[in-house]
């Protein structure tokens, strides 16, 4: 296991990039924790696939350095990297029994014969294959060949990290979350550095202890789930993150109030001037329906989803959305929405601002 370094890290597949917009992965610097469970999020083209090749050797990058501990393995060849890999699409041997492709990488090392079979009958459990270890993996279906695949990438326990690019993409949805809670537990008690790249949030909040949220070929913002849903560092994360994402309104920012098209908005804290491109941005979680003061609202939509219901409208400022708890009805002549003031943050220039005073 290993912590990874990006060391002024940059990559543009054009051979003689000229500024920003022809990288693909803009200049990083992170440290991953030895042991960390990161996910990595975002859109299609953020640049997850890229960062991942670099990480796992496929790809050298343009600029700068990885390090597992202090070992620069920048130029060093994925074998040579001693990581596991699961890709999107099983990955297994045919003409091998379940048993033979979950032993494969440590026969291939040499492990003791007994080890090899008390851990593969672990994994083999974990992934809920322990009563077909004797069938060839043709014939399978593609579901329980990836559960092989993710098998396969855990086997090994002296592993610098586990990589898995998009793995429960062919899974059907009831095994994704026993999965994912597998995966989750085994991370608890091997405690390997692993890394998941995925564009589903869903998959992301539940796996990760860090998810690292890639927008533009950016990490726009490294936390826990609770950091991410609390104090989105950039917009993006605010609006990706969420279901319905987060309220982002244009304000002009004083002190402690914000004023957006057609109201005056309460600040937990005070902020000092700001330039650019101000906006404000509110979780419909922390959002109520009034008739009182607040902002003029229309409503357009009321969504049921299960355990809540969503509120859906339209204000001078924009479309506002609204989280109606369980059990809570929408108030007959109820035409304002107001914000919980400590739960508004402010953004200029799509960049979450520190408050000026108390704690940010
Ligand atoms: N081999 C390549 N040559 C040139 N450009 C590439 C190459 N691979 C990726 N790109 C570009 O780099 C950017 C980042 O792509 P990347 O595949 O890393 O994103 P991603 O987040 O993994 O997307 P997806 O989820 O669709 O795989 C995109 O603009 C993409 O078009």
């Amino acid at each position: 296991m290993a912590r990874i370094t990006l060391d002024n890290l940059a990559h543009s597949y054009l051979p003689a990039p000229k500024g920003e917009a022809d990288y693909a992965l803009k200049q990083m610097d992170h440290v991953w924790e030895d042991g960390g469970a990161y996910a990595l999020l975002g859109p299609s083209g953020c640049g997850k696939s890229t960062l991942l090749n670099i990480i796992s050797g496929l790809l050298i990058p343009s600029q700068g350095r990885v390090l597992f501990g202090d070992q620069d393995v920048t130029r060093a060849p994925t074998a040579a990297r001693n990581i596991a890999q699961v890709f999107q699409f099983p990955v297994v041997y045919d003409t091998m029994t379940v048993r033979e492709n979950l032993a494969f990488p440590l026969r291939n090392r040499g492990m003791d014969a007994g080890y090899v079979t008390r851990r593969v009958g672990e994994i083999a459990e974990m992934i809920g294959m322990a009563d077909v270890l004797d069938r060839k993996a043709r014939g399978l279906t593609a579901d329980a060949k990836q559960k092989i695949s993710l098998g396969r990438g855990m086997v090994r326990e002296d592993v610098n990290a586990i990589l898995f690019d998009e793995p429960l993409t062919v899974i059907d949805p009831h095994m994704k979350f026993e999965l994912r809670t597998q995966l989750k537990a085994l991370h608890r008690q091997f405690a390997h550095t692993m890394i998941y790249v995925t564009h589903d949030q869903t998959e992301a909040l539940t796996f990760a202890d860090k998810v690292v949220v890639m927008y533009d070929g950016r990490v726009v913002q490294m936390g826990t789930p609770q950091e991410l849903f609390d104090t989105p560092e950039h917009t993006f994360v605010g609006y990706f993150i969420g279901s319905p994402g987060m309220n982002i309104l244009d304000a002009e920012v004083s002190g402690a109030m914000a004023r957006v098209k057609g109201a005056e908005v309460p600040l937990g804290l005070g902020y000092d001037a700001l330039t650019g491109r101000v906006q404000i941005g509110v979780r419909p979680e922390f959002c109520s329906l009034t008739s009182g003061a607040g902002l003029p609202i229309r409503v357009t939509r009321v969504e049921d989803v299960g355990r809540h219901r969503i509120v859906r409208g339209e204000t001078e400022a924009g479309a506002v959305n609204i989280t109606l708890p369980e059990g809570m009805a929408v108030e007959a002549g109820a035409d304002r929405v107001v914000f919980a003031p400590e739960r508004v943050n402010v953004y200029a220039d799509d960049w979450r601002v520190r408050p000026a005073r108390g704690v940010a």
